[in-house]
């Protein structure tokens, strides 16, 4: 493996030792649960794992004190406040607020005891409304955000700073990810707070059993979104902590971008609805196109390997084994 450090901080190997303590917080959602079974397969032993009623990691004492006792040597900080375009969009205060106060407490107490190497992960969506296509990492802060969820953005933006903050004062090895839009296993499938793809697969799930002749989808259906596998995104965050420790953050995509209809199209075929789609135009859109630009992944190794549509196959049958009534 090349030495990519910056010169600056020594590079050293993240699965060279499979018994290092490795603290991955926010282990039971979409993305930690990825990377835990990630972790376990690829044979890392000394998980440190709290669940939120365990550890509130909005609680900075408890924090301090939890990462004083526990002293991991790594940290993949996977908890946040998370939700789609409606969440965002009805809970701005918690959106900007729970978000701030868990990565502040997590990434400032990691580098106070000891911790050798920290991932933070953000979202696409740090990027302005009208960034140029497909997204550069270096479009972040050149424009107006996406006023549904701009106070996610905010506290994600924060977080990536914070991050390039601690290493240029302390020479900390603190790094930034930003997933595009993610599914797959333990994703959340409520009604309204969910993101698109748990939600429009839940619904034409219950359409099918129930006999709906029809399914109400948000929008217009024109937005462009671009999705990964969680497991593919797993695969990258433990890439990027065994070969990536510079400033900069980085895009994590699979390249491909669906229209809102296409992917309501194919969910409706994996799910076997057979009604039709009612498109309701009074929910917002969001942002109208966010591919990112991932070049600098794939420069630095790394490319997804999960289709769209086995994704949602593997992750229908995954729905049907663990969340249907
Ligand atoms: N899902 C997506 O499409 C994308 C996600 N991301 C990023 O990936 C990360 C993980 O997201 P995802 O897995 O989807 O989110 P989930 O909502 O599935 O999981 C979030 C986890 O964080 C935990 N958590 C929330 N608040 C607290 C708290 N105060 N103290 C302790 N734990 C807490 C949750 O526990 P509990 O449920 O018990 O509250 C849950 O386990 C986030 O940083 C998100 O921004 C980035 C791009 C896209
Ligand atoms: C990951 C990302 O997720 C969010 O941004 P988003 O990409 O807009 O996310 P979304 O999945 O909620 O919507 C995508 C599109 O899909 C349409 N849509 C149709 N029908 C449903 C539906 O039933 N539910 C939802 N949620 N959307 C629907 C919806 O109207 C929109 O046009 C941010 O929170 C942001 O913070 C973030 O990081």
């Amino acid at each position: 493996m090349a030495d990519t450090s910056n010169g600056k901080i020594p590079f050293s190997s993240f699965r060279a030792d499979k018994t290092a303590k490795i603290c991955v917080l926010g282990h039971r959602g979409l993305v930690g649960s990825a990377i835990v079974r990630k972790l376990r397969e690829i044979g890392f032993t000394n998980l440190l794992l709290r669940t939120h009623s365990e550890l509130d990691l909005t609680r900075q004492n408890d924090v301090e004190s939890f990462f004083a006792s526990e002293k991991p040597r790594f940290v993949i900080l996977a908890a946040a406040k998370v939700g789609g375009i409606h969440a965002n969009n009805t809970y701005p205060a918690d959106f900007i607020a729970i978000n701030l106060q868990i990565q502040t407490n997590v990434i400032d107490s990691s580098y106070r005891h000891g911790v050798q190497k920290l991932l933070f992960l953000g979202s696409s969506c740090i990027y302005p409304k009208f960034a140029p296509q497909p997204i550069p990492e270096d479009a972040l802060l050149t424009g107006p955000l996406e006023p549904t969820n701009e106070w996610y953005a905010v506290a994600k933006i924060a977080g990536i700073k914070m991050c390039q903050a601690y290493r240029i004062q302390y020479g900390w090895d603190a790094i930034s990810a930003m997933p595009t839009n993610l599914y797959g296993p333990n994703d959340n499938f409520h009604p309204e707070n969910s993101h698109v793809l748990p939600a429009l697969m839940r619904r034409f799930h219950e359409a099918k059993v129930n006999g709906a002749k029809e399914v109400v989808v948000w929008g217009t259906g024109s937005p462009l979104r671009e999705f990964l596998h969680v497991d593919d995104l797993a695969d990258a965050v433990v890439f990027l902590m065994e070969s990536y420790n510079e400033l900069g953050h980085v895009n994590v995509g699979s390249g491909k971008e669906v229209t809102i209809k296409e992917l309501a199209e194919l969910v409706k075929e994996v799910v076997g609805f057979e009604g039709q789609l009612v498109w309701d135009s009074s929910k917002p859109d969001g942002t109208p196109r966010k591919l990112m630009d991932s070049s600098k992944l794939a420069k630095l190794g790394w490319t997804p390997k999960v289709s769209l549509k086995d994704g949602l196959i593997n992750t229908y049958k995954w729905y049907l084994e663990n969340v249907k009534q």
